[in-house]
């Protein structure tokens, strides 16, 4: 059983709709409110040697990617901490704030408790004009698939390529440019915490439509030859590029660098090169 059947459920207890897109969407007088919450581990996401800094800006960085993804502005962020050792609070936290700093966003509360394995847990809010509002679903036959930037390169320093350490390690969510899509009129939106493939499936999922990209387009990790490149591209996670789809028309858009990597299609699949696309990335699994 991995992540997304589990989502399923959830999908039975709560609206399915709440679990379509990356924020829940809030009415908030005459904007929307969206609000994300990310939960990460020492063991399947602080890689060996990550300072407590760089933990508290990787769990800040999530949730606000996940408010970049919808074209909000960021707001407000939370920390919830379980400590493993007391003397590691004040770099996540300097961490956490600073991230916040950098994109726009308040650190303004959380929760602290005594945990085995160090957890964090970020909530985030952020705000749009429902105009700009974007959703998972919205992609139509026509539309480019792009991403924001290189592809891999979290996984490609997990592999051993130092070069894309702090890549891996400092990710930086597109908070200046989901906002800057959802005002040019893109049709769907995402951001990649899981890999490229798992993203285009879970695009599939909410949409009526299916997706192509071609291997030649996809912008690889620098320094990785070519096959292995094009795995990590295609499957590894701990990106946060967005991916989006949009009217061929309005590309490029102003101040956004967006590398167009295939083409959305009527038939409901995933294809890669014209095959259909292994559906695999960075799922949180459970044995048995
Ligand atoms: N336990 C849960 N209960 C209710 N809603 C959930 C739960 N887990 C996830 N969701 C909702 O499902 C949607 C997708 O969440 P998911 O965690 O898969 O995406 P993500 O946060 O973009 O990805 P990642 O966690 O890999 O960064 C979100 O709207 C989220 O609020
Ligand atoms: C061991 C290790 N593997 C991968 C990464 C990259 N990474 C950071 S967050 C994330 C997924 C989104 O989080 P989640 O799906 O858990 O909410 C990924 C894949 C890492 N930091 N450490
Ligand atoms: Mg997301
Ligand atoms: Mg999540
Ligand atoms: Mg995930």
């Amino acid at each position: 059983m991995d992540e997304r059947g589990l989502h399923r459920l959830i999908g039975t207890i709560i609206d399915p709709e709440r679990l379509a897109d990356d924020c829940a969407v809030i009415p908030c007088g005459d904007r929307l409110m969206v609000a994300s919450t990310d939960m990460l581990h020492e063991t399947t996401d602080f890689p060996a040697g990550m300072t407590d800094w760089q933990v508290g800006w990787m769990s800040t960085a999530v949730t606000l990617s996940d408010i970049a993804s919808m074209g909000a502005a960021p707001g407000q962020v939370l920390l919830a901490v379980g400590l493993d050792r007391p003397e590691r609070l004040s770099g996540i936290m300097e961490g956490a704030r600073d991230c916040c700093t950098v994109f726009g966003a308040e650190l303004v509360g959380g929760d602290l408790d005594a945990h085995r394995e160090l957890t964090i847990v970020s909530t985030g809010l952020g705000t749009v004009a429902p105009e700009y509002l974007v959703r998972r679903r919205g992609a139509r036959p026509g539309d480019v698939i792009a991403v924001t930037g290189l592809l891999g390169e979290a996984q490609a320093a997990l592999n051993g390529y130092d070069r894309h350490t702090k890549e891996l390690l400092e990710p930086q969510p597109r908070v200046r440019e989901g906002q800057v899509l959802g005002r040019a009129g893109v049709s769907a939106m995402m951001d990649i915490s899981d890999g490229l493939a798992l993203s285009l499936y879970d695009l599939l999922a909410v949409n009526d439509c299916g997706f192509a990209v071609d291997t030649a387009r996809l912008p690889l990790p620098a320094g990785v030859p070519g096959e292995e490149g094009r795995e990590l591209a295609l499957y590894g996670g701990g990106d946060f590029e967005l991916l989006f789809t949009a009217p061929a028309g309005i590309l490029p858009v102003p101040g956004v660098t967006a590398h167009v990597i295939g083409e959305v299609i009527a038939e409901r699949t995933v294809l890669v090169d014209g095959k259909p696309l292994e559906r695999r990335g960075y799922l949180h699994e459970w044995s048995g």
